[in-house]
């Protein structure tokens, strides 16, 4: 059984169908893609998935449980992170810090104040941000680091609820080809260790058939779609739809990526 079954899921505004009829399952240790145009129901998607809008149709299984209409914060304590394209990290607060305030909170540690948060998690905030290679500038303020430091955070941030899931949302949005690529490759290399399961939209076609495991295609909210690099290269629909974007569907060498992990 997959750790999240999507089946059926439909989500219309006003007469705009912005997802509909959408299915599709996503195994544990695997990173999926999620493409399409823009408009074409990604956030939508996404926004069903981790329960700020409940479905007009169909379900969502997460480990077997169905969790469409459950509350967004119920939905993160069962297990399933996201990041989002927005930094949402605290830029007046040093990245250990940032990581200790998402431990204090998976704990609802908060109000325990005969212990001082200084100390709350720090080893294990440590450990987080050494696995995202950031352990170095821990004493760093979130506000003076390089943009794709800041995204190696958000992803310590949102490791420390322990997802089994995780959702990102354009995760290398803004970022040069080389940083792109080591974020994906350590996303990558998470998935593996732990066993995590990522969906994430992209519109870097080369971080996406270079990263994932396997791809689903969105257009005008329908799934046209599903399959590893080659089906989707060479898919009719997914052709059709891509037409004169000026998108490429090339391999790339990423004989770099990842040096800095
Ligand atoms: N809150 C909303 N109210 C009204 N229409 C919406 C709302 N959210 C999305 N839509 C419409 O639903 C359709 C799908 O939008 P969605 O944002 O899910 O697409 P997307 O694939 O994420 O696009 P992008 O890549 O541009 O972010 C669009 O036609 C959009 O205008």
């Amino acid at each position: 059984m997959s750790l999240l079954q999507v089946r059926n899921i439909s989500k219309s505004f006003g007469g705009v169908k912005a997802v509909d009829d959408v299915s599709f399952d996503l195994p544990a240790g695997q990173l999926l893609a999620l493409l399409g145009p823009n408009g074409a129901g990604k956030s939508t998607c996404f926004n069903i998935l981790n329960g700020q809008y409940r479905p007009d149709a169909g379900s969502v299984l997460f480990d077997g449980r169905r969790i469409d209409g459950m509350k967004p914060r119920d939905i993160w304590r069962l297990g399933v992170g996201r990041t989002f394209q927005i930094s949402a990290t605290f830029a007046s607060m040093t990245a250990l810090e940032n990581v200790q305030m998402a431990l204090i909170s998976r704990e609802r540690k908060l109000f325990q104040l005969w212990s001082p948060a200084a100390s709350l998690y720090r080893d294990e905030a440590m450990v987080l941000l050494e696995q995202v290679g950031m352990a170095a500038q821990a004493e760093r303020a979130c506000g003076v680091l390089a943009y794709g430091d800041i995204k190696r955070v958000e992803l310590a941030v949102a490791l420390a609820n322990r997802p089994r899931l995780l959702l990102m949302d354009e995760p290398t949005a803004g970022m040069a080809p080389q940083e792109r690529n080591a974020l994906m490759a350590l996303t990558k290399k998470l998935v593996v260790e732990r066993n995590l399961s990522v969906l994430f939209t992209e519109h870097s076609m080369d971080v996406v058939f270079t990263f994932a495991d396997r791809m689903i295609v969105l257009a005008r909210g329908q799934l046209i779609a599903e399959g590893d690099g080659d089906v989707i290269r060479n898919h009719p629909k997914v052709q059709e739809v891509y037409f004169g974007s000026g998108k490429t569907f090339e391999k790339q060498d990423i004989s770099h990526a990842g040096k800095s992990i």
